[in-house]
């Protein structure tokens, strides 16, 4: 795959993917974590790596989201989602979900999200899930027993570059490698010109060596299972709590990890523990032996009457401290038993076997002596060959382990992107749960037979900052282009969020909180918040830039603005507002623009414009009751309207009926 023909992607990052065994699944899949993987790619990145991808494959030239508004409100959507995650591999990979104007993109998740929505979120599978993370590659560790040797220096440079964990040695010829295998366990010979070689010692020709890795280095997939061994017994406990079939044998692949140690050494062999402590133990072995010999030795001479006949008294005299004769000669049985005894100390507390405790006269020699001592270049033999043994049975454990394993390497890579995925798809069935989501109905595309259009029913935001459940239900429906009147805080801005978050999540493929929902497919969304005040003369201008390249778009466009008249004198915005309506209605587009000024700007423009209210239903206590649904073709009245009604009614002057006649 050309990875350069993704939007976004340069030579360097098409290089880093390349780099990856499954780049092309993970793009099609949105497979966030895998493409993070690539040297140098951050999970941002790889999320809008994908993003391009699906873009490339869907036609789809980017651009929905048209205003820092709309973008705001795809957040905002998008954290409702995140934070119904439990992995923040899902967080991450939902930010691959995103509105687009393409049909079969927003197919493509609907169908996807069709499926989630059937699923429930059982507590058992969300708390196994929280041990669930992308397995990663271990970083190699140094293998120091094996070695790799060649005589040539390219297979030189590719085995350093293969086999980061062994050291790779230059070697003449047969006694080069011979001399190697007194230092290491095994040595892996890379010429074919060696086979047969005749040396001691462990040599193995193999010029195949790179693509045997998983003999030749077992500890590299040990090394794997060992540090993702969490996620792998985390994504088996999702599998069974889901009721989902895993691609692996699980029973297996626990096997596999109970004879695994943490870092990746063998564990549950009493050969290879026996062996491991007998090394480790040797010499305080051979001590304690001395100890149990000489003490023995010790009571029985002190309690023993020793009669020296005269020539021997002399010799002993004129010999110096020789005593080895007599002692042979006095204590012959007892010194027998106390070496004897420090035999069988050493050979029960080392648990050797027969043969590794023939070697344990040579640790012990028959020569009558007191003190007793040990053959230091005896326990130095016992230990070389003990060591060997060692070596010998881990390898070969590593290597039975390694050929077990290496059936289940591919599997549990499915096995944990399922269980990631499953969290993908809980966090989408579990924001449809929360907040009564339908999947919306498209009718077409937006302008082609008429302007686009949009038609909720019952429809709750789940941005507005009350608890959803006193959300009040808002039906709205829009063709074209609309103002919206209102009283104040009557929900005029709620409902652009509303209407903006619905058409945001039905452009991506997702279900809405609404009963029902109708709408064109759009290409972009302008929504444009209410400014915060007048702007200055500066600000004003780029303002009016901004509409103004509104005003040559295509008609497939929705456009939602919030109280543009804010950023300037109200009649001068009146006036503004009618003309871009002009030109949107000209066009085709959708619009709906909140405006204070309604019946002025229907005044100012030259074409029909539609103005929908949300009306007041009356004062309660000092607060307006409001209907959240706006009224088609009813300009509201405002909120002064109603306070100088109120007041007019009350008859305490007949200022107010004047006043209100003014309205
Ligand atoms: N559908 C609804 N259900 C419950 N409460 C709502 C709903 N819509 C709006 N509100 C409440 O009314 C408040 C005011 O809403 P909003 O800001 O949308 O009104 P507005 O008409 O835009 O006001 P203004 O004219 O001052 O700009 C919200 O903060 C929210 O608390």
């Amino acid at each position: 795959m050309d990875f350069e023909t993704i939007p976004g992607v340069g030579e360097k990052t098409a290089a880093a993917l390349a780099e990856l065994d499954d780049a092309e699944r993970a793009l099609t899949d949105g497979d966030v974590a895998a493409l993070a993987r690539a040297p140098g790619l951050t999970e941002g990145r790889a999320a809008a790596i994908a993003r391009g991808a699906i873009r490339r494959d869907h036609d789809d030239p980017g651009g929905f989201l048209a205003t820092d508004r709309a973008s705001e409100i795809y957040r905002d959507a998008l954290g409702l989602l995140q934070a119904r995650t439990v992995t923040s591999y899902a967080e991450k990979r939902l930010e691959t979900l995103f509105p687009t104007g393409s049909k079969s993109r927003i197919e493509e998740v609907r169908a996807f999200a069709g499926d989630a929505t059937a699923l429930d979120a059982d507590p058992d599978v969300l708390a196994a899930l929280s041990g669930v993370e992308p397995l990663s590659d271990p970083n190699p560790r140094r293998v120091r027993e094996r070695c790799i040797a060649t005589t040539d220096a390219e297979r030189y440079a590719a085995a350093k570059e293969t086999f980061p964990e062994l050291s790779i040695e230059v070697v003449e010829n047969a006694r080069d490698i011979g001399e190697l295998a007194r230092s290491y366990s095994t040595v892996v010979v890379l010429d074919e010109s060696f086979a047969g070689i005749d040396v001691e010692g462990d040599v193995r020709v193999l010029p195949d060596a790179a693509e045997r890795t998983d003999e030749v280095v077992p500890e590299r997939l040990l090394a794997f299972f060992a540090e993702n061994r969490e996620a792998l017994e985390a994504a088996a406990a999702v599998h069974e709590a889901a009721g989902i079939d895993p691609p692996c044998d699980v029973a297996a692949l626990r096997d596999a990890l109970d004879r695994l140690d943490d870092d990746g050494t063998i564990v549950g062999d009493d050969e290879l523990e026996r062996l491991s402590n007998a090394v480790s133990d040797l010499d305080t072995a051979a001590s304690t032996a001395e100890s149990v010999a000489n003490d023995r030795l010790r009571d029985v001479i002190r309690e023993r009457d020793v009669t020296i006949e005269g020539t021997d008294f002399l010799s002993l005299v004129e010999q110096g401290a020789r005593v080895d004769s007599l002692l042979s000669r006095e204590l012959e049985d007892e010194f027998d038993e106390a070496l004897s005894a420090a035999r069988e100390h050493f050979v029960e507390s080392l648990s050797l076997r027969p043969s590794e405790a023939d070697l344990t006269e040579r640790v012990f020699p028959e020569d009558p002596s007191f003190p007793l001592g040990h053959d230091e270049e005896a326990v130095g033999r016992l230990r070389t060959e003990l060591k060997t043994a060692r070596d010998r049975r881990a390898a070969k454990l590593k290597a039975d382990l390694a050929s077990d394993l290496d059936d289940l390497r591919e599997p549990v890579e499915t096995l944990v992107r399922d269980a990631l995925e499953l969290d993908v798809r809980l966090a989408v069935s579990r924001f449809a749960d929360d907040f009564d989501c339908v999947f919306p109905q498209f009718t077409g595309h937006a302008g082609d037979d008429g302007p686009g259009t949009f038609t909720i029913e019952g429809g709750r935001s789940p941005l507005l900052d009350v608890d959803f459940e006193d959300v009040a239900p808002v039906d709205y429906d829009v063709s074209g282009v609309t103002l919206l009147s209102g009283v104040n805080s009557g929900g005029k801005t709620s409902t652009l969020d509303l209407v903006g978050l619905v058409v945001v999540l039905a452009h991506m493929g997702l279900p809405v909180p609404a009963e029902s929902v109708r709408l064109s497919r759009f290409s972009e969304l302008h929504y444009y918040a209410k400014s915060q005040g007048t702007l200055d003369a500066g600000a004003f201008e780029s303002t009016l830039r901004d509409f103004a390249a509104l005003t040559d778009g295509a008609a497939d466009r929705l456009v939602l603005v919030d109280e543009l008249e804010s950023i300037t004198e109200p009649g001068a915005s009146a006036k503004i507002i009618a003309g871009i309506l002009e030109e949107l209605a000209e066009q085709g587009a959708a619009a709906v623009f909140v405006s204070h000024l309604a019946g002025g700007i229907r005044e100012a423009a030259d074409v029909s414009v539609a103005v929908d209210g949300i009306e007041a239903v009356g004062l309660e206590d000092g607060e307006l009751v409001v209907n959240r649904s706006p009224v088609k073709d009813h300009l509201a009245r405002s909120t002064p309207e109603l306070i100088v009604e109120k007041l007019a009614g009350e008859r305490e002057t007949s200022f107010y009926g004047r006043l209100l006649e003014k309205f």
